[in-house]
């Protein structure tokens, strides 16, 4: 009699869609199902999402991706969670219903909020306690914003009626019951990205909650990112959810890097470099945020450097969507290889501001260098730079943080899938790039973290064993010559400082056109459209 092949889960709740992957004990991926969700634009530099919405696509992807291999829940021995992180969600307790839409990490129209909280301080006010500067990104100052829309809002949520939560916490309360006895806990990387928790000790801080207006009794358990939470009673029930991770840690767990020193970068709509720096708090004075790297079950935290880059990818969906010059995502490369080099032009895509080493909110997107030479070859060769020129800003601020240079870079993500892109980043860089054969790490952390805290899989170095190379890119000869491009690339930065302060003032625009978010539906992963 055969024995029936066990599973992890993982659920992969990211900005644009929703996937659910199921993993064997090899670390392989065994099925796939994922939905899009729409991203709402009710006003410039507002990015909403309909919790709602997302909750029914986890209701579809998870049983799909159990019928693709004709799985049962038994077969399921856990069921871990990454997500999109920072992005807040308000909900009553009572009813499930989300009090007001989403409100998504690259959402700006917390700006105010932030200046009234940096005051005469500055950005760095909560800094010391969470390790991070005052910035929109963080939630934070969306439950702040969002409570002080409505004083009948905020009566309700500090009597304890209105429950916060970043994805992964709406959704484990959901699957474990919602309104009848849903769970209501986070998991310390999530946490340690509301700005809201203590980075030490791993509390949420009554005194940033008390400066920031948000009442502590809306708050959920902050619990470590691999343990059992508790079982499913809803879609799939009597699964263990039993890890919860921000996607980008997932990534970094996923690509198993688990020793201080050891880098991944993801390349997705943003992207975003995690350096693993061991059990100590690190500090950032060049740029870089400091954050939770995982923590499993009662060992010690560990901790990371992560350079944020807000636009990249979408760089991408807007040469597609709004110049129209491909038609997919992958054409670009084509495009690009039409050219040897970008002809002096290049392009900073600072469409809501620069995220990090900048963090400047105030700059706008420049082109610079355009001469009569240049076609749209150079300019899809400028797209691709952009991405790479900003790797190397994150990389050096991270360099002179941890004060030792990064000597290779893992990659994941959407944008890996092109050769040119990632050659460039290793010349660029000067060290090799290089890509698993898994590149679904963002779920295969969240699996991984749930695996073991069951004990599917005994240990990190077994899972070390499972990463196997699929791709690498050393730095090409005489690629040092590149450092020129470099310090334009520099000077093309500081062109767009000071922009919307400067001048008239104009909006903030959302940062990918609402047209590019009309495909709601479902779809199987495919290469980046
Ligand atoms: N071949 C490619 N070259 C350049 N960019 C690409 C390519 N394929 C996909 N992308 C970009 O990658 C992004 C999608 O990657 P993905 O990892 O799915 O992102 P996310 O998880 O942020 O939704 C899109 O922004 C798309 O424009
Ligand atoms: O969902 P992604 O992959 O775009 O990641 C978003 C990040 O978690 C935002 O901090």
């Amino acid at each position: 009699m055969s024995v029936a092949e066990r599973y992890v889960a993982a659920i992969d709740q990211g900005t644009t869609s929703t996937r659910c992957i199921l993993f064997d004990a090899a670390g392989r991926l065994a099925s796939v199902a994922q939905r899009e969700h729409r991203q709402h634009y009710r006003r410039p530099g507002w990015v909403e999402h309909d919790a709602a919405e997302i909750w029914r696509n986890v209701g579809r992807v998870l049983p799909e991706a159990l019928a693709d291999v004709g799985a049962t829940a038994d077969q399921v021995v856990a069921l871990g969670i990454a997500n999109q992180r920072e992005t807040t969600v308000l909900w009553d307790r009572r009813t499930g219903e989300p009090v007001a839409p989403a409100v998504v990490w690259q959402d700006v129209r917390t700006q105010q909020v932030i200046e009234r909280l940096a005051g005469d301080v500055g950005v760095d006010r909560f800094a010391d306690v969470c390790g991070l500067p005052l910035l929109t990104y963080f939630s934070g100052p969306k439950i702040a914003w969002l409570l002080e829309q409505d004083p009948s809002l905020r009566e309700r949520a500090e009597r304890g009626d209105v429950l916060f939560g970043t994805m992964e916490t709406w959704l484990v309360w959901n699957l474990t019951g919602g309104p009848d006895g849903g769970i209501h806990v986070t998991d310390v990387t999530n946490a340690s990205r509301t700005m809201l928790m203590d980075l030490r000790s791993l509390e949420w801080s009554p005194e940033v909650c008390a400066a920031m207006g948000v009442p502590m009794a809306l708050l959920p358990q902050i619990r470590s990112s691999s343990e059992v939470y508790g079982e499913t009673t809803t879609v799939v029930p009597g699964v263990r959810i039993a890890a919860a991770m921000g996607d980008q840690q997932a990534a970094l767990f996923g690509q198993t890097c688990f020793s201080p020193g050891e880098a991944k970068c993801t390349y997705g709509t943003g992207s975003f470099v995690l350096l693993h720096t061991g059990s100590e708090l690190p500090r950032s004075t060049h740029g870089m945020l400091s954050t939770v790297a995982y923590k499993l079950g009662d060992e010690p935290v560990q901790y990371a450097l992560e350079g944020a880059i807000a636009v990249t990818g979408s760089l991408v969906q807007w040469f597609r969507d709004n110049l129209g010059l491909i038609s997919s995502a992958p054409e670009i490369e084509t495009l690009a290889l039409t050219v040897s080099d970008a002809g002096g032009c290049f392009i900073v895509p600072a469409f809501s501001g620069l995220f990090a080493p900048h963090w400047r909110p105030e700059a706008r997107g420049v082109v610079v260098g355009l001469t009569s030479y240049i076609t749209k070859g150079h300019l899809a060769r400028a797209v691709l730079e952009a991405t790479a020129w900003q790797t190397r800003d994150v990389v050096d601020a991270m360099d002179a943080d941890s004060g030792v240079a990064l000597t290779a870079l893992k990659v994941d993500g959407g944008m890996t899938s092109n050769n040119l892109l990632m050659q460039t980043v290793a010349d660029v860089l000067g060290v090799p790039v290089v890509r698993p054969m898994v590149s679904e790490t963002v779920s295969l952390g969240a699996a991984y973290a749930a695996g073991l805290a069951v004990g599917y899989w005994p240990d990190l170095q077994g899972l070390r064993r499972n990463w196997h190379r699929a791709g690498r890119w050393l730095p090409a000869e005489g690629s040092d010559r590149r450092q020129g491009d470099y310090e334009d690339w520099g000077r093309a930065v500081q062109h767009t400082f000071g922009w919307a302060t400067s001048g008239r003032a104009r909006p903030v625009p959302a940062q990918v056109p609402p047209e590019a978010a009309l495909a709601a539906g479902r779809r199987r992963p495919q290469a980046g459209r």
